[in-house]
């Protein structure tokens, strides 16, 4: 059985958040003023974000999100890479992170109860009713299979009425996702949606996160608000939405396309000797050397020159990587992704599968 370690700081946050108002009238009885944590307070001007389905990808964000909240409170130094973003008059505060299994829940209270202490923290097992209510902003983070179950949940609707929805489910565009909830009224849109690609990175606050351009633009604050929670995990893009498949395949699957390659290329050291967690930590330095020096400008294919020397040893790999197809290979595995990724052609024909 897995071991929790409860610190004194995470025991008083969750005794907040299950019995609060108890807690203090009971202080209050006994003659004790308490000061309520200013992110619990729900009149400290902040906003409640709601992330419906806190698995992989909403640990991942709520967790750079609260590193980002952690450090604003530890350190004047930002690790924004976005520094010049226009900042959001009101910024969240609260957060509920919605699962449906218990270990989906005690999972979230592993990967960020160290986090917790930076804000308010609330996990909500089987249970998204209140919690979209209690929201500004809800981050639908769920299989895209799953959304549409969730948005037609009895009430769920309702709850969600003139809020901000931002969704990051591949292969749902916005149209989509409105067509699960009612019509708009008088021409006002029943909320704002907005979708985004982030990729598993956001975990340690390197995601490439793509969102796409909304038709009609979206107020400016609610894009400051938007651009302000991506920038929390990384880079951030706007793009055209029909390029979010693409992007979805570039940024979003890319960290698996690439963990096959270091896999790969960690198999062929081991294979020559190197012990293996030394090779996949020099293949992982190496890697993260390779993105810091094409970050700073480089071109790929000039970097590739620089490091072959004429009659060299890397010369005769890369003329082995391109017997092997190498370069098609990838591109094939990006033009498949992105028709997958397409919202319309999700279950069409395989691009690189010829028309019979
Ligand atoms: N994984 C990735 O690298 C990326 C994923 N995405 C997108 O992110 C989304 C999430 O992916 P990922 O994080 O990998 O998926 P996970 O399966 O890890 O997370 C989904 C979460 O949704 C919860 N959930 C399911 N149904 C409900 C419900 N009815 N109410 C509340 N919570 C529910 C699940 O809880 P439980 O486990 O208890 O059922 C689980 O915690 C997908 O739409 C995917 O397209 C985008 C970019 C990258
Ligand atoms: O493959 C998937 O379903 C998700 C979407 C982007 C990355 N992984």
């Amino acid at each position: 059985m897995s071991q929790r370690i409860l610190t004194p700081d995470y025991i008083l946050q969750e005794a907040l958040a299950a019995h609060g108002t108890a807690l203090t009238s009971y202080l209050q009885d006994k003659g004790v003023t308490t000061a309520v944590p200013k992110s619990q307070n729900e009149n400290d001007g902040g906003l409640t974000l709601t992330v419906l389905g806190c698995g992989t990808m909403g640990i991942a964000i709520l967790g750079g999100i609260l590193g980002s909240l952690s450090d604003a409170t530890t350190s004047s130094t930002s690790k924004d890479t976005i520094s010049e973003q226009a900042t959001p008059d009101r910024l969240p505060s609260r957060f509920n992170a919605c699962v449906r299994s218990a270990a989906s829940a005690q999972r979230i209270h592993a990967e960020l109860g160290h986090l917790a202490k930076f804000a308010s923290v609330k996990v909500c097992q089987d249970d998204t009713l209140e919690p979209v209510q209690q929201a500004d902003i809800v981050l639908l983070c769920c299989k895209p299979h799953m959304v549409s179950e969730i948005l037609t949940q009895p009430g769920i609707a309702q709850a969600l009425a003139g809020k901000l929805v931002i969704s990051i489910c591949v292969g749902l565009d916005s149209k989509q996702i409105a067509s699960m909830l009612p019509p708009s009224v008088e021409d006002k849109p029943h909320c704002t949606i907005a979708c985004a690609m982030p990729n598993t990175a956001a975990a340690v606050r390197e995601s490439m996160t793509i969102i796409s351009k909304s038709v009609p633009p979206l107020p400016a604050s609610t894009e400051a608000l938007v651009t302000w929670i991506f920038s929390r995990i990384g880079r951030v893009s706007y793009i055209a939405p029909n390029l979010m498949p693409v992007s979805a395949a570039l940024c979003g699957s890319g960290p698996a396309f690439v963990a096959v390659v270091v896999e790969s290329l960690a198999a062929g050291a081991i294979a020559m000797g190197l012990p293996r967690e030394d090779a996949y930590t020099m293949a992982a330095q190496m890697m993260r050397g390779t993105t810091g020096l094409l970050l700073r400008g480089e071109h790929p294919a000039l970097l590739r020159d620089k490091v072959s020397t004429p009659g060299g040893c890397t010369v005769r790999g890369l003329v082995v990587l391109e017997e092997g197809g190498v370069r098609g290979t990838v591109a094939r595995a990006v033009r498949e992704t992105t028709v997958a990724a397409t919202p319309v052609q999700k279950h069409k024909a395989h691009v690189n599968v010829p028309a019979a």
